[in-house]
């Protein structure tokens, strides 16, 4: 007979057991949370990429978290214009679209990035769902202002359908178009897209996938990356240009979101591998996290890490528990 050696390498599945069992308190505390991940364009670097970013919200989804994605194209976008030969041009972090553009907005986001995502994740099984925001109303806006063109400031999310995909177990991918009360299309920046969706359905977080580590004090010294920031700095921030370009739509969403009952946002490297593993299953996290309160600064600055933040959000559970506690402990 001739028997299969063991050649695993020593010690390699301690290893595999001991990341399990660290990311027990973090899967217990999300399960069930609704999470909004916005996927930027600048993040798709290829498509290995990308599948990894997509089967990482495969095992969130797995674990009993309910992801949300939102996604650009920004880069996606330029290159399509280009290759047409149609001018790029941004005010304010923001695309002039004409008419001919939104048609070539809705081609790149919905005919190819939407769906290259959707691919992806249903690579692992029938989890995702892609949508438009134009369908079913998911996003309307109205025009930003006219010297934007075809550039949508967003004025309603239809909260049900989503609500519907998220109860039904599917992962709504929504693309960061929008349908105008007027009938027409409107292109809309996707980090504000994922602000307000993450306010409209309840979100327990958002996370922005970007490019860059997180955020910087100043972006040209490597060693200023900012780990916690409350609204109140993002909003200095944001008012005295200590942000530009794409992190300005950023920090707005995040300040959106956290002033209308999300709890947290992030912003990490997506493309970094297993980044949003890393920021939403272990002890120390990664990039920079804004949050919606002072107290909720304090605690996840506070020595005893997200465990003492993680307290603070079950604070009901928790009092509840002790309250019981003392309760059965004085009838016996
Ligand atoms: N203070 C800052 N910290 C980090 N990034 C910054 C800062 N100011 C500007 N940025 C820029 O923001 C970019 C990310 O935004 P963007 O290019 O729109 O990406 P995405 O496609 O993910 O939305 C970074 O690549 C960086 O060049
Ligand atoms: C109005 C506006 O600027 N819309 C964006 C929509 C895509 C986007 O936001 O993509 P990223 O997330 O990759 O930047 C654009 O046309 O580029």
């Amino acid at each position: 007979m001739k028997y299969a050696k063991d050649t695993r390498p020593e010690g390699a599945s301690t290893e595999a057991a001991k990341i399990l069992v660290e990311a027990l308190p973090w899967i217990k505390n999300i399960t069930g949370k609704t999470v909004v991940i916005k996927y930027g364009g600048s993040a798709m670097v290829d498509e290995k990429l990308r599948a990894d970013v997509m089967s990482d919200i495969v095992l969130l989804k797995i674990v009993g978290v309910n992801p949300v994605i939102v996604h650009g194209g920004g880069k996606a976008i330029t290159r399509a214009m280009d290759l047409m030969e149609i001018p790029v041009e941004f005010k304010d972090g923001q695309r002039v679209t004409t008419p001919e553009a939104m048609n070539l907005v809705r081609t790149v986001l919905m005919g190819e990035v939407n769906q290259e995502l959707v691919e992806a994740l249903n690579h692992h099984g029938n989890f995702a769902v892609g949508v438009s925001g134009a369908d079913g109303g998911v996003i309307v806006a109205e025009q930003a202002s006219p010297d934007l063109g075809r550039v949508g400031r967003i004025t309603r999310i239809n909260r049900p359908l989503l609500d519907d995909l998220v109860a039904s177990d599917y992962i709504p991918v929504i693309a960061s178009v929008a349908i105008g009360e007027d009938g027409g299309f409107y292109n809309v920046n996707a980090d504000m897209v994922a602000g307000h969706i993450a306010a409209a359905i309840g979100a327990h977080k958002a996370v922005f996938l970007t490019d860059v580590d997180g955020l910087y004090e100043n972006f040209e010294d490597k060693s200023s990356l900012i780990s916690n920031l409350t609204v109140f700095e993002a909003r200095y921030m944001v008012e005295n240009n200590v942000v530009s370009t794409g992190m300005i739509p950023k920090l707005k969403s995040c300040i959106h979101a956290l002033e209308n009952g999300v709890q947290r946002a992030h912003i990490i490297n997506g493309t970094t591998p297993h980044s949003l593993l890393l920021e939403m299953l272990t002890s120390t996290g990664v990039g920079t996290t804004m949050h919606s309160t002072e107290e909720a600064y304090r605690f996840d600055s506070h020595p005893l890490g997200k465990f003492a933040s993680k307290l603070l959000e079950n604070r009901e559970e928790v009092e509840a528990a002790q309250k019981a506690s003392i309760q059965s402990s004085s009838v016996h």
